[in-house]
């Protein structure tokens, strides 16, 4: 009869290398996620989403789906804890920054009493470039909801509350400075008229339909139902294609739908959101771009991160 050796693990404070907890008869086929559980009995601040572990201090966090025995460990593991500090769940991050902007702007479009004039509560625009704005942001958003529940399969199970602080000032805020310009009663409307709304319109739908596209495509590559990251390639669909030139032509088609939105309601605030989303998204665009160089030979060499031959 054969029998199970088990492992010794512990864990460690990486900066005073004091010991945190000492698991003994650990299985040799444990996971990482099955240790996070049991170190978070020995601590319960530290749910298991909130905790990293490491085998080396300054190293990569270890999987939740890796093996306990398939390490480089003998048979006591040590194994280093960062705190990740509090956590939210994807869905509820995404759908707490989108929800909010779709709801503000109508606020704007409807002039609610005490936004503007008294005289203008409940007034509407004469021009349709402002109608086709608040269709427009609202289509936006309603899609990003949509592919939030539908589409998306985020790898991480949680985010770090912080960020969703920051993405909600930074959605939230933009969206109540815009539509408060755009839906102002003095507003002017785009210098040539119905020619420029028109085109800006084209060209949003187009990037809108591109950004979706992409986040099809990338939603296939884990129809196996991994979590790993593949390298996306162009499928059939036209819009794909920018994957030929570029390793996130979903951050592409944004930042074309909101120059395409800038054009359209000729306005400065919208023009500055545009422009630092394209300035974050180009930062995390390069990020993508070198991690996939690093992670795959294969990696296609004509691939810019963000703009095709140039960034
Ligand atoms: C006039 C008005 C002007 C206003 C100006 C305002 C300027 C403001 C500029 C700010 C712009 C902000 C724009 C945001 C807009 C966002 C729009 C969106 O909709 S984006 C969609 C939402 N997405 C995000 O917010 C991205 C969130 N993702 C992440 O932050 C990361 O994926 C991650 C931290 C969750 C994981 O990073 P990743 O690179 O995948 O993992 P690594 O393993 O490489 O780890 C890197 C580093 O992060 C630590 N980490 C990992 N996971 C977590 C976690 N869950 N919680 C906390 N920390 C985590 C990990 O330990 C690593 O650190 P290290 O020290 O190396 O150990
Ligand atoms: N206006 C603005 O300022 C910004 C808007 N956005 C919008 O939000 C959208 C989503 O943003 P973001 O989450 O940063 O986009 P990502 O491209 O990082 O991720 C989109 C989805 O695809 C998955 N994915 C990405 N690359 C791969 C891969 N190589 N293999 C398998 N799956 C993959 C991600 O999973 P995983 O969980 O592994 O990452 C995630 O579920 C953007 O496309 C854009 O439309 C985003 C940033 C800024």
């Amino acid at each position: 009869m054969s029998r199970v050796t088990f492992f010794e693990v512990e864990i460690l404070d990486p900066k005073t290398k004091g010991q945190l907890c000492f698991l003994d008869k650990v299985e040799p086929h444990a996971t990482i996620g099955e240790i996070k559980c049991l170190f978070h009995k020995a601590y319960p601040q530290w749910y298991p989403s909130r905790q990293a572990l490491k085998l080396d201090p300054k190293g990569k966090a270890l999987k939740d789906d890796e093996i306990l025995q398939n390490l480089p460990v003998g048979t006591t593991a040590t194994l280093y804890f960062k705190d990740l500090g509090p956590q939210v769940g994807w869905t509820m991050v995404f759908l707490s920054e989108y929800a909010g902007p779709l709801f503000i702007y109508l606020l704007f479009y409807f002039r609610l009493p005490y936004i503007y004039h008294h005289k203008h509560a409940f007034t509407s625009s004469p021009y349709p470039a402002v109608t086709l704005a608040c269709v427009c942001h609202s289509i936006h958003y309603i899609k990003r909801l949509i592919e939030t529940i539908f589409v998306h399969r985020f790898s991480h199970g949680t985010m770090p509350l912080r960020n969703i602080v920051r993405n909600c000032l930074y959605y939230w805020g933009f969206a109540a400075w815009l539509a408060y310009y755009i839906n102002h009663p003095l507003y002017t409307p785009p210098y040539y008229g119905n020619k420029q709304v028109n085109y800006a319109l084209a060209m949003f739908m187009i990037c809108q339909a591109g950004n979706f596209s992409i986040h099809l495509a990338l939603n296939n590559l884990r129809s196996d139902g991994s979590k790993a990251r593949k390298i996306p390639y162009p499928t059939k669909n036209p819009f794909t294609w920018l994957f030929f030139f570029v390793s996130c032509p979903n951050y592409t088609y944004e930042a074309g739908a909101w120059f395409s939105f800038t054009i359209m309601t000729q306005c400065v605030p919208v023009g500055l959101f545009a422009l630092i989303s394209f300035i974050q998204m180009t930062i995390w665009a390069k990020g993508k771009h070198y991690t996939y160089i690093r992670e795959f030979k294969e990696y296609p060499d004509l691939r810019m991160p963000i703009i095709p031959f140039l960034l």
